[in-house]
């Protein structure tokens, strides 16, 4: 298949290679004439240090160009950047595959709806689940979800996406999935804080727990189905960023918890921690739809409104008593 890639940071580059390998011809599109370079001579050092990519994989910067002549066009860009990508593309009905994962916080649109309104597309499907960069580029084991409808599309891009160190399942919930893949890096950041406090593996099961119940609530407002929060795109990612060493959002925890501010973390940091922006989206739908989300909302505080991540814990175990 022809492939086209929009983004060629961490995910969008470790895509590129696994479709490449796949046997795909793969375009992939940079804004940026250096990560044009290093990609086609065989590395990304910025984003993926360490592993070499594939010839048939290719970075233009001309984005009329990548997705010329595409059977399917692949989303890796931050969720509040797709809008502005995706209005640049010459679209042809395409079939759209989106790895981003967020919420628009002026609109409070997942990206399924971005696509939607910029494109008027329904031939969309997001790809979520656990799955770092870091080691998907290494062939480790990983299985993620596929969801969207599922017709020949969805077969034909399981097929093709997959091998045999990524396994996809399609799963036909899209709202369920994308809520999912968007809020838990909220729960990612919160966890980062309690990781500065010491490693606290009492208090990070709970945070685990009680979170799969917030994005069970957040995600009956979009209209996602409550078995999905219990699989891959729910629980799994869920898991996999509150623990892992690769994850940006934990990590950007880790640094709110020892102190730093938002402007400070953003500066020693060069790739994007989405839970950052979609705790605004998230903590707006959760006020006007009274929406129980306490942790979430009180990460917000301590991002937004400086409250000191010991006293939002604090605060946080010490609400009324109440049944589970
Ligand atoms: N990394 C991972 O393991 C995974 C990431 N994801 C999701 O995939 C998405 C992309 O993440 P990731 O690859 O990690 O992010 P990175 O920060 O590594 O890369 C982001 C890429 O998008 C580009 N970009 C940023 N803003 C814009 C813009 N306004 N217009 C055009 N291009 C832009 C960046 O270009 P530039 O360098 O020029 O700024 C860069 O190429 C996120 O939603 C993330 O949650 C999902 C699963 C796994
Ligand atoms: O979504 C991811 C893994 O599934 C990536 O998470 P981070 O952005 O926190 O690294």
């Amino acid at each position: 298949m022809n492939i086209s890639i929009l983004g060629s940071g961490s995910w969008g580059t470790s895509m590129g290679k696994v479709l490449a390998n796949n046997g795909h011809s793969v375009k992939i599109w940079t804004r940026d004439e250096k990560v044009k370079n290093n990609i086609n001579n065989g590395e990304n050092p910025h984003f993926l240090p360490g592993i070499t990519l594939p010839k048939n994989l290719i970075a233009t910067t001309d984005i009329k160009k990548a997705t010329d002549k595409t059977e399917v066009i692949v989303l890796a860009v931050p969720s509040q950047a797709v809008r502005s990508v995706i209005e640049k593309i010459d679209y042809k009905d395409q079939i759209i595959v989106n790895l981003s994962k967020g919420i628009e916080i002026n609109t409070g649109y997942l990206i399924s709806d971005v696509v939607k309104d910029v494109l008027k597309s329904e031939n969309y499907f997001s790809l979520s689940g656990p799955s770092h960069a870091e080691e998907v580029a290494r062939d480790i084991p990983t299985s993620v979800v596929l969801a969207g409808k599922e017709d020949k599309n969805i077969k034909k891009i399981q097929k093709e996406f997959s091998n045999v160190s990524f396994r996809i399942y399609t799963n036909p919930d899209l709202k369920g999935v994308e809520v999912s893949g968007a809020v838990k890096n909220i729960y990612a950041i919160a966890a980062g804080v309690i990781d500065s406090m010491g490693n606290w593996d009492n208090t990070k099961a709970a945070l685990i727990t009680r979170a799969s119940v917030e994005m069970t609530r957040i995600g009956k407002y979009f209209g996602g189905k409550k078995e999905t929060y219990a699989g891959l795109a729910g629980i799994g990612d869920l898991i996999v960023t509150c623990t892992s060493q690769h994850s940006r959002n934990r990590y950007f925890g880790e640094q709110l918890g020892r102190g730093k501010k938002l402007d400070e973390i953003l500066e020693s940091m060069n790739m994007v921690a989405e839970g950052i922006y979609t705790v605004k989206a998230v903590h707006n739908i959760a006020l006007k739809n009274k929406i129980e989300m306490p942790i979430a909302q009180k990460l917000y505080e301590v991002i937004y409104n400086d409250i000191n991540p010991k006293k939002a814990i604090h605060e946080l175990m010490t609400r009324n008593l109440k049944s589970e």
